[in-house]
């Protein structure tokens, strides 16, 4: 899913024209795990999840998003792009961070990060944190690209969520139209889809949030999708570099976050506390991503169940619904 940002940006016509700061309000890169440390912790305390997931992982998808066409699909020409998008990032500041540690839920039974034997006694490793990166440059300037990363949280997925400008000179009434946005779910259950404004079924004129949407089981039905590290152990044996880093690239990567963990590790900054489980961490996280203008209007409703793995619904099913059921 990862190297399909490639080909969906750069062989669909249709997304190059709204690919900008005049059309996209935010994009969110999001890294979530359901489950904590759970006696690694001994090795995660030393880097914490900027180190281990974000400046790494997060930013090389945000790259993807972010950079212009390569000259080809050579390693090369793919990694020249994305360090270009990285010198155009201002490096990261305290004031667009909020980090997290996750505590016992002792309801569920579940153990805090410093509960961990392995984790050392009053540790204030950030277990979850969220992060505002800017791409300075004349596609990207001043729209912020969020990048979530958190363990113990409330499900184990990683999106790419574009969230598209509000329509302008809305028609229809107030509050009835929400905003389209684009999600690359690379895991679970691999998906591309787009969720856009439709009329109602029916006689009425009333609009309705659904989805174009590309499930990959559905629509690839025979095919075995290779796990991410086979991909990455064949790229070594065949030679190919592409999912790999260049030095130029890392050096700029650090370049963007060195500057946050150390004042994070100077200032002896404490992380807000969340119960394990929760499904963004701390409540500061959700209020930083409202400031930043990503909105959720928790109206829609899909179908076939969260991840799109859940039983079809029948269109009967739908008729009867007078309020769209709250999906967990
Ligand atoms: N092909 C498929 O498999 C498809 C599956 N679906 C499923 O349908 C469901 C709804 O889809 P979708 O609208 O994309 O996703 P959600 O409604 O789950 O979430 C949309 C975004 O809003 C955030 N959010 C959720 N609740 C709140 C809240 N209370 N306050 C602030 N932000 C919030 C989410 O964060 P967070 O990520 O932390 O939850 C996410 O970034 C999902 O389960 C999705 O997987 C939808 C379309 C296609
Ligand atoms: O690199 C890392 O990734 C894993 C998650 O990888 P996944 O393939 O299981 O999704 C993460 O748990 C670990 O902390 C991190 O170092």
């Amino acid at each position: 899913m990862v190297q399909n940002v490639v080909v969906l940006r750069f062989a669909n016509r249709v997304f190059s024209p709204l690919w900008n700061r005049d059309n996209i309000a935010n994009v969110v890169v999001t890294f979530k795990e359901n489950f904590g440390t759970e006696g690694r912790g001994g090795y995660f305390d030393e880097f914490g999840i900027i180190r281990d997931v974000m400046q790494n992982h997060l930013l090389q998808i945000l790259c993807l998003i972010a950079m212009e066409r390569p000259i080809s699909m050579e390693a090369n020409d793919i990694r020249d792009e994305k360090v270009k998008v990285l010198r155009c990032m201002r490096p990261l500041s305290l004031d667009d961070v909020v980090v997290g540690q996750y505590v016992a839920d002792p309801e569920n039974g579940k153990p805090g990060y410093l509960d961990d034997p392995t984790v050392p006694a009053g540790s204030i490793t950030p277990t979850y944190a969220v992060a505002a990166l800017y791409v300075d440059n004349e596609r990207w300037q001043g729209v912020p690209f969020i990048v979530r990363a958190g363990k113990a949280l409330n499900e184990k997925k990683c999106e790419v969520r574009i969230q598209f400008k509000d329509v302008i000179a809305d028609i229809l009434p107030s509050g009835a139209v929400h905003r389209n946005e684009l999600v690359l779910r690379v895991q679970p259950n691999e998906a591309v889809y787009m969720k856009l404004m439709t009329k109602r079924p029916g006689m009425g004129f009333g609009a309705e949030e659904t989805e174009l949407d590309l499930t990959y089981n559905r629509r690839f039905t025979d095919l075995k999708l290779p796990d991410a590290y086979e991909r990455l152990l064949l790229d070594v044996l065949v030679g190919s570099q592409i999912n790999f880093v260049r030095t130029d690239e890392l050096r700029e990567a650090w370049r963007v976050f060195t500057p946050a963990l150390h004042a994070l590790e100077s200032q002896r900054v404490a992380p807000h506390p969340y119960p394990y489980g929760v499904r963004n961490g701390p409540p500061q996280a959700d209020e930083f991503m409202r400031r930043l203008g990503f909105t959720f209007s928790g109206q829609y409703f899909y179908p076939h169940g969260g991840s799109g793995a859940g039983p079809v619904k029948q269109p009967s099913d739908r008729a009867t619904d007078s309020k769209p059921p709250k999906l967990a």
